[in-house]
């Protein structure tokens, strides 16, 4: 036997797989489970309802599937998710099942996501097997709008997403179907803004486009940050969310996504204040938060981190930076927040001038200001 230290196993990339009642959840995971390169693929699915059907649906059913029967996957039965995922790695440990490269959870269609994310992001033992790799929600075109209007849980779902899939798109027929589906697409546009919208009828929902959204590809050299961030496409909406008139009365509107980003080297302290801060004051409402920091203490190795409502996952460093772009980026997703009251705390943490507030020109006119802030 090899005397060399055993290096813990590479965690396994998890795909939440949401999507409100019958949007097409099931129909997707049974397209993805037939491509032969997803053949190494364990699936956990939840179903509500006292009586499970979907497992008899789902076409690639065996060991390597575990049902979780109980309830609804995102309140009740946190625990049964930590046991299914338990449940596999024993199976596949104690050689019952071939080794698994990737896990598909599907949830019920009135899962909240951001518990489920809870789990896998701060489970002491699953998250040194297991990795996040992204959200993929599921929207049907046709009764889109009226879920989203009627249904918090589907709001949710999509402003948590990576990735999202449309499916019955080959039912817009009528002219009000399509004027139904334009209206759709911007309310996805707005709620997600970093997420890819693909066309699930038009066989666009492949692994290629579905899966690996990650910045932690361990197969890819080079992380694709501005992928996983979709900074740009998250500044662009929020510059059109500004332009628009307000309903209060539309709830897919109280949920805004923007960017926060800096040229300037951010001490860990100051990084770690801030978040705190944000956390503390708006806990809940921080739907999501991805980000990349430059450290003042240690620049050429990036921070990255991963925020889902009040939880923070311990941030991870990477060897180097992935690409060009050296700025500090925050990403986030808020409810019932103004992002102006997040940027002016941001501002105020990274010691940024602040010359959109009457107080910042009092501070960058006023000659006893530190000469940093001072114009
Ligand atoms: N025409 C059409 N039908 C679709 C499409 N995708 C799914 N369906 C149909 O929509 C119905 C519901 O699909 P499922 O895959 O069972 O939906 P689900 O999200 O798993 O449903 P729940 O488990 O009840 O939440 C089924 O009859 C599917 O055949 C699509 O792109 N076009």
């Amino acid at each position: 036997m090899s005397d060399a230290p055993r290096r813990p196993p590479e965690p396994i990339p998890v795909t939440l797989l949401t999507g409100f009642l019958g949007a097409g959840k099931t129909t997707l995971l049974n397209r993805l489970l037939s491509d032969p390169g997803l053949a190494d693929t364990a699936v956990l699915i939840n179903e509500f309802g006292e009586i499970g059907l979907d497992h008899l649906l789902v076409q690639h059913f065996d060991d390597a599937t575990v049902l979780l029967a109980s309830g609804c996957l995102c309140c009740t039965v946190r625990g049964d998710l930590v046991e299914g995922l338990e449940q596999l790695l024993r199976r596949m440990d104690n050689g019952v099942i071939p080794p698994f490269r990737r896990v598909l959870i599907e949830t019920t269609g009135l899962a909240d996501p951001a518990p489920i994310l809870h789990v896998l992001m701060m489970h002491p033992y699953l998250v040194m097997r297991f990795r996040l790799d992204g959200v993929v929600t599921v929207v049907d075109a046709i009764n889109g709008n009226a879920t989203l209007d009627e249904h918090p849980e589907s709001v949710r779902q999509i402003a948590i997403s990576d990735r999202i899939v449309l499916t019955k798109t080959d039912l817009v027929e009528t002219a009000e179907d399509k004027a139904g589906y334009e209206l759709l697409r911007a309310r996805l546009r707005a709620l997600a803004p970093g997420a890819p919208v693909l066309d699930g009828a038009r066989g666009e929902a492949t692994p290629q486009a579905l899966l690996n959204a990650g910045l932690f590809d361990p197969s890819a050299k080079i992380p694709d940050v501005s992928r996983w961030l979709a900074d740009e496409a998250v500044d662009a909406a929020e510059a059109e969310a500004r332009g628009r008139t307000h309903d209060p009365n539309r709830h897919d509107e109280r949920i805004r996504a923007f960017t926060l980003a800096t040229e300037a080297p951010v001490s860990a302290a100051a990084i770690d204040m801030f978040l705190e801060l944000v956390r503390g004051t708006h806990g809940p409402k921080l739907l999501r938060l991805k980000g990349i920091v430059k450290l003042a203490e240690d620049p050429e190795r990036p921070l990255v981190l991963h925020g889902v409502q009040h939880v923070l996952h311990p941030p991870s460093q990477l060897a180097a930076w992935p690409d060009d772009d050296h700025r500090t980026r925050l990403v986030m997703i808020v409810r019932d927040v103004e992002p102006a009251v997040i940027r002016r705390l941001f501002d105020a943490f990274m010691g940024l001038p602040m010359p959109d507030q009457p107080d910042g020109t009092a501070l960058t006119d006023n000659p006893l200001a530190p000469a940093t802030l001072r114009r």
